[in-house]
């Protein structure tokens, strides 16, 4: 049976995501319900807004049902305002800002400056074969501070990019994953390479195998 994965479609770049997912070999469907949550065997949280994001999850009643979803093992991944709503904890979130949490990290939101200060670069990223990955930051956070538990997966090279502030960037955490969930900052979507995606399938069909591996032997 084919992967199923969702995107959570309140707002952000949700097609590229869709396509990317098809493209890497999975089923992908919007999930705007607790009824479409419940069908599929993974979720992402797509680039955008994550405060407007974070409200829409509450108007639409959403917030609990993926919180709870993620607490069950759910497999998730959150690429940049994804990331956020990942994080347990945010840095330069507004006002009332909330995020789902599971992932034990600290994000710092805008962390790069601002849309102008938006910029690529070459990544190598750990669990990702056939050389670096170009990544695509777009008013994006980075990891902060990162718990004992999480794998970082990708940091920012020392010689870099343009764009404000970028000194201090160089080494910080663009890229983790924490059991089923995974994180990056910038949008593997918007490139025509899918072997983030790609990566996150894998860990999705291999929870989901072990899953109904456990039922059988129950
Ligand atoms: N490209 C993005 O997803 C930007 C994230 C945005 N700055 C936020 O705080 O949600």
């Amino acid at each position: 049976m084919t992967t199923t994965i969702g995107v959570l479609a309140l707002q952000g770049d949700v097609r590229e995501h869709v396509h990317a997912l098809e493209a890497a070999g999975a089923r992908a469907v919007p999930v705007r319900r607790t009824r479409e949550l419940e069908a599929v065997d993974g979720l992402v949280l797509p680039g955008g807004e994550s405060t407007t994001i974070d409200k829409l999850l509450r108007i639409f009643e959403l917030r609990d049902p993926v919180r709870d979803a993620i607490g069950a093992g759910l497999p998730v991944y959150g690429s940049c305002a994804g990331m956020i709503l990942l994080a347990d904890r945010i840095e330069g979130g507004i006002e009332d800002q909330q995020t789902l949490g599971g992932l034990d990290v600290t994000v710092r939101r805008n962390a790069f400056g601002r849309q102008v200060d938006s910029f690529e670069v070459d990544l190598a990223l750990d669990g990702v074969d056939d050389g670096p990955v170009r990544s695509v930051f777009i008013r994006a956070p980075w990891v902060e501070q990162a718990g004992p538990d999480v794998q970082v997966l990708a940091r920012i090279p020392d010689r870099t990019v343009a764009g404000a502030g970028v000194g201090e960037a160089a080494g910080k955490i663009v890229a983790v994953r924490s059991g089923r969930l995974l994180a990056t900052a910038f949008h593997p979507e918007v490139t025509g390479d899918w072997r983030v995606h790609a990566l996150f399938v894998r860990l999705v069909t291999e929870a989901r195998r072990s899953q109904s591996g456990h039922v059988r032997s129950l």
